[in-house]
């Protein structure tokens, strides 16, 4: 499918969960989560991602006001913190807020306290109303606001209804069957949803297990796709390339879906990636 050449040119937002994750394991404080952003940010990510979960298995509180801090420096990028609004995410936007530090999307994910990773979106319209107030305050914070959802078109004008400003579509399930006979099928579930999202008015992010191989097929297939946040698999490659030159070539997978194959200092890198035997959580 032709590139989406009516489109901004994606964002891609650096998720840092997983370089905190490595850090914790000791009390040296390295890998720098705020080195980490500010080398992303030099090679032109749009912004960085944090996912502070309540039991701060990686990103802790910390964290999310040092990294508030380096974004000050970098006024045209932007801040996305993510967590589930009846947790600990409006107390940690509240506070972001109160010390008058930049805080730019708010996406509201349901996960459960200890759970594995995110996995599913909201329900509708079973989460409608309990969701409504909290978008309101999000956004009188300054935030825009995306709600974590299924690629489910007939959900998006019930969510739209709550009044969030985009969707972030969990794309776990597309990349699953990146290897599969059913890639096509999946990635015309998730065009139909982004359709429908953009229908129904909502912007349109994407994020949860895209990588260097499935990236640039799923932007040439899903319209109007603003923002992609990626962390496991970009920092899986930075331990091999350095978060410089993988940030490039993620830059470069989004030039290819819009048609400018190496507009980005040169072709991207095809370098396979190693994988372990997949590991049962
Ligand atoms: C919401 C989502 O899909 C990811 O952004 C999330 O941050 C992943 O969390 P872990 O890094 O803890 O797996
Ligand atoms: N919202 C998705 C995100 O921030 C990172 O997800 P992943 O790339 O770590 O799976």
């Amino acid at each position: 499918m032709a590139p989406h050449l009516h489109s901004r040119r994606t964002a891609l937002s650096v998720n840092l969960n997983k370089v905190a994750l490595v850090r914790n394991t000791r009390h040296l404080g390295i890998p720098s989560v705020t080195r980490a952003a500010t080398l992303c940010l030099q090679a032109g990510a749009g912004g960085i991602t944090v996912h502070p979960r309540p039991d701060e298995r990686h990103i802790r509180l910390h964290d999310v006001f040092d990294l508030a801090q380096v974004l000050q420096a970098w006024p045209e990028r932007e801040y996305n913190i993510e967590g589930n609004p009846f947790h600990n995410l409006m107390d940690v936007a509240r506070e972001v807020r109160a010390r008058g530090l930049p805080l730019h999307q708010l996406t509201f994910v349901p996960d459960g306290e200890g759970q594995f990773t995110s996995d599913h979106g909201w329900s509708f319209p079973q989460d409608a109303e309990r969701l409504r107030p909290l978008i309101a305050e999000a956004q009188a914070l300054g935030a825009r606001v995306s709600l974590f959802m299924d690629p489910e078109p007939a959900a998006m004008v019930a969510a739209k209804a709550v009044g969030p400003d985009r969707v972030e579509l969990y794309t776990e399930p597309y990349a699953a069957a990146w290897h599969t006979p059913q890639r096509a099928d999946q990635l015309e579930r998730y065009r139909a949803a982004a359709q429908a999202a953009l229908d129904a008015g909502l912007g349109v992010n994407a994020g949860h297990d895209l990588n260097r191989d499935n990236l640039t097929a799923f932007l040439r297939g899903v319209p109007g796709v603003s923002e992609v946040s990626i962390g496991h698999a970009l920092i899986a490659d930075a331990l091999e390339l350095g978060y410089s030159a993988t940030v490039a070539d993620y830059r470069r997978c989004i030039d290819e879906a819009f048609g400018d194959a190496g507009s980005s200092a040169g072709p991207r890198s095809h370098r396979p990636r190693g994988h372990d035997e997949r590991v049962g959580p």
